[in-house]
């Protein structure tokens, strides 16, 4: 199974997008398949033996649209997509400036018969329909010629879209003025009068375009973001190569390069310093402010940037694999795909525009049948058409998730869909797991107590034996009973026989000695008694600190205290958290009173200890029985399970790539207050949708009755054609303008 992203153009509205979908979704080997109408692309998961990109790009191009695929972070096809993106402009721009010149000289030659009085500077041969009919001509077929183009295309597919009703509406005004130019009796002969209506159709392309020009426009500001992170990418790279500099473009950058960075130079790729230090800013990655102290060991990652010092780092990942290309990559998925909210204007927009016709089509019979005026009911039929329009429908929740998850990445959140993003404001529950998420996740050893007293060589032997053990074993707290070891020279050993058991400890075979080392519980769990250190265990764990018992051959040794600091900014978390109405639950698998006593210092009430690895998930599951949407912060391996069975999974940047994968969010600094901007984030975002849907929908349910002449009988009131065009082109315009808004958000401070 594979996936590309498509870029696609032609699209003229969310109809067309939908017409896509189905497109690709038939070609056989093809999974799934998802367009999005504001970003413009698709994402197709296919069976690579079955099809390619290539019959897949045929599919698009058959239903009338052009697909390239995105290879993601390639800037010079981002130069490229930028190139068309302005060529399209260009002429649009074109196009809309001709279409306004005409334009206006058609309503003034138009202007004294609108306002029934004759206005002296105008001259009448303005008003010459023959002139008029030859003005209109190059709108409405040139500049217009893309409605045509795009309805006969839908047409061809038995579908119509809402250039389907830009060509039926001006169509009927420019054919009716035809007929009356050409055949001025018929119409004189049944006593009506010989009005034109070419202004109108004219009008009404010109204000359409205009639409889609700033539309288009303000489109390109919603990828603004995505375009910013791009750019952060500096092109060449100091390379120290046999003892000599030389300055690289960036893609000639290798694995296990030297690079060279000065003060104020941006670090190309990831690495590892080795030589020299230095502080660097990694707000653009991580959104953290306060830069970073670096020195040899120390990961630096490409695209931050270096302040005082000067350093040499040794490349690690390049091109496609570096945090920033996986960051891009992964925003532009998000901003690929759909929130759970848009199906609703998706099946809105897909009965709309038959609807309308069907709208339109009784609005003229009935003004026909009621006062048998044919050019009365011809110009409402024709507003029908002009003013519904489906396409701000269509952009309402595209271009927020856009500009949503844009704003995202450049906090340090990534969004990974766009549904994660609209979950996130319904949470009730956020649950953290406490190691590496709530704490530094860096334990150290600060107790370390034997069963027969203080005598040197009998503690030292246990830890050697105990250290021999966990240098197998991958877990934090067997890292910091190393580093303890270590720190009191002792050297490990080889040992057989080794076993984790995940959640409880490890175990193995030691020069012909069997050591036990892990939990309290599974002491107990194999029948060791623990009575002789429970005194211990009780003031240790009343500290906070995990405590693990150490066994050899079935007989309780020595236990050990092991300490890990809070991350500074939980508190604040748990507090702002809180003060939002949620709840907050710890979830771990240290012993309940060690995790009892760090939740209060945090102040999370409810407490879930001593949680097996694979029953973490479990845990999740029983909150969301409760009804709860349920929201997990974690960051190891032992919660990934949970972090994709929770509503919504948060990794932190910092935790295992495990995690990072399984989760829906990440929070690439490991900030916890991350979470609390994230759900902040989201509110805004679904606001904004609300917003936007709202404004597409008001518009069409007041605009619709009245363009049909609903008002007429009561208040004498008739759209102008021209109104309507011009109505239906701002709600676009204010759907993505109030889309843009967004780009304001700003996260709650912290305090
Ligand atoms: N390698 C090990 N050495 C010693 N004890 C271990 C080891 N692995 C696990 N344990 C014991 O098992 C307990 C549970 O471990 P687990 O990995 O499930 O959770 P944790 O890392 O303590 O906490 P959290 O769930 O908050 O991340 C630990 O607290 C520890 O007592
Ligand atoms: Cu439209
Ligand atoms: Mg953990």
């Amino acid at each position: 199974m594979e996936n590309i992203t498509l870029k696609l153009t032609g699209m003229g509205c969310a109809a067309c997008a939908s017409r896509i979908e189905q497109a690709i979704q038939k070609v056989s080997g093809v999974i799934s398949c998802n367009v999005n109408f504001g970003a413009e692309q698709a994402t197709v998961q296919y069976h690579p033996k079955q099809t390619d990109v290539g019959q897949i790009q045929q599919a698009v191009e058959k239903a009338g649209y052009e697909a390239f695929p995105i290879k993601q972070f390639d800037t010079e096809l981002e130069d490229q997509e930028k190139t068309i993106r302005l060529k399209e402009e260009k002429k649009l721009r074109q196009k809309v400036i001709i279409g306004g010149i005409i334009s206006i000289i058609l309503v003034l030659g138009a202007l004294p018969m609108m306002l029934g009085v004759s206005i002296p500077f105008i001259p009448s041969w303005l008003h010459n329909p023959w002139l008029q009919l030859i003005l209109t001509i190059p709108v409405q077929f040139w500049c217009g010629g893309r409605f045509y183009k795009n309805a006969q295309k839908a047409l061809k597919h038995g579908s119509a879209t809402m250039d389907t009703l830009v060509v039926l509406g001006t169509s009927a005004a420019f054919f009716y003025s035809l007929f009356v130019t050409l055949f001025p009796q018929v119409l004189i002969a049944q006593g009506l009068t010989t009005e034109v209506y070419y202004e109108s159709a004219a009008v009404v392309i010109t204000l359409i375009l205009l639409g889609r020009l700033l539309e288009h426009r303000a489109r390109r500001q919603t990828s603004q973001a995505m375009r910013q992170l791009i750019g952060l990418q500096p092109k060449t790279a100091l390379i120290i190569r046999n003892g000599q500099e030389i300055v690289l473009p960036i893609s000639s950058v290798a694995v296990g390069d030297l690079i060279l960075v000065r003060p104020g130079e941006k670090i190309p790729v990831d690495g590892e310093v080795i030589e020299g230090s230095s502080t660097v800013d990694e707000s653009m990655i991580t959104g953290e402010s306060i830069p970073v102290k670096k020195q040899a060991g120390d990961q630096v990652i490409g695209a931050t940037i270096n302040k005082s010092g000067s350093f040499q780092f040794k490349a690690a990942r390049v091109g496609q694999d570096t945090v920033l290309a996986q960051i891009v990559q992964l925003v532009q998925q998000a901003q690929g795909s759909k929130a759970p909210i848009q199906k609703l204007a998706d099946q809105i927009t897909a009965w709309f525009v038959p609807a309308v016709i069907t709208i339109a089509i009784a609005t003229f019979v009935i003004w026909l049948s009621i006062i048998g005026n044919i050019t009365l009911a011809l110009i409402c039929a024709v507003e029908v058409l002009i003013i519904a329009c489906p396409c701000a429908l269509g952009l309402a929740t595209p271009t927020s998730v856009m500009v949503g998850t844009g704003i995202g990445a450049k906090n340090g959140i990534l969004i990974k869909d766009a549904q994660s993003l609209e979950l996130a404001h319904q949470l009730k529950t956020i649950v953290f797991d406490k190691t590496g998420t709530l704490t530094e996740g860096k334990p150290t050893v600060t107790d370390f107590i034997t069963v027969k007293g203080v005598s040197e060589g009998n503690e030292l032997n246990l830890l050697r034996l105990a250290a021999s053990i966990e240098r197998y074993s991958e877990h934090p707290l067997a890292e910091a009973i190393l580093r303890y070891s270590k720190a009191q020279q002792v050297t490990p050993t080889q040992a057989t026989e080794f076993e984790a058991i995940a959640g409880s400890g490890v175990q193995g075979n030691v020069e012909g000695q069997w050591v036990q080392i892990g939990t309290g519980r599974w002491m107990q769990e194999l029948g060791i008694a623990t009575e002789v250190l429970a005194k211990d265990q009780e003031r240790l764990q009343y500290l906070g600190k995990t405590v693990i018992w150490i066994a050899l051959n079935g007989q309780i040794e020595a236990i050990m205290g092991i300490s890990d600091a809070l991350k500074p900014a939980s508190r604040e978390a748990v507090n702002a958290l809180k003060r939002m109405k949620l709840e907050v639950v710890m979830l771990t698998g240290d012993n309940y009173a060690t995790a009892k006593t760090i939740a209060h210092e945090l102040g999370i009430e409810r407490v879930i200890a001593e949680v097996k690895p694979d029953q973490k998930a479990a845990q999740i599951a029983a909150l969301q029985q409760q009804g709860k949407r349920v929201g997990m912060v974690g960051d190891g391996i032992n919660d990934a399970v949970a972090l994709a069975q929770a509503d919504v999974g948060i990794a932190i940047g910092t935790g295992t790539d495990v995690a990072m994968a399984a989760s829906d969010i990440t929070l690439i600094s490991g900030d916890l207050q991350g979470i609390v901007t994230a759900i902040q984030l989201s509110r805004a975002t679904m606001s904004n949708i609300r917003q936007n849907l709202f404004f597409a929908f008001i518009y069409n349910l007041v605009g619709i009755p009245i363009a049909a002449g609903i008002l007429y009988p009561i208040l004498g009131w008739l759209l102008n054609p021209i109104i309507a065009g011009g109505a239906m082109a701002l709600s676009s315009v204010s759907v993505v303008t109030n889309a843009l808004r967004l780009r304001n958000f700003q996260p709650v401070d912290k305090s």
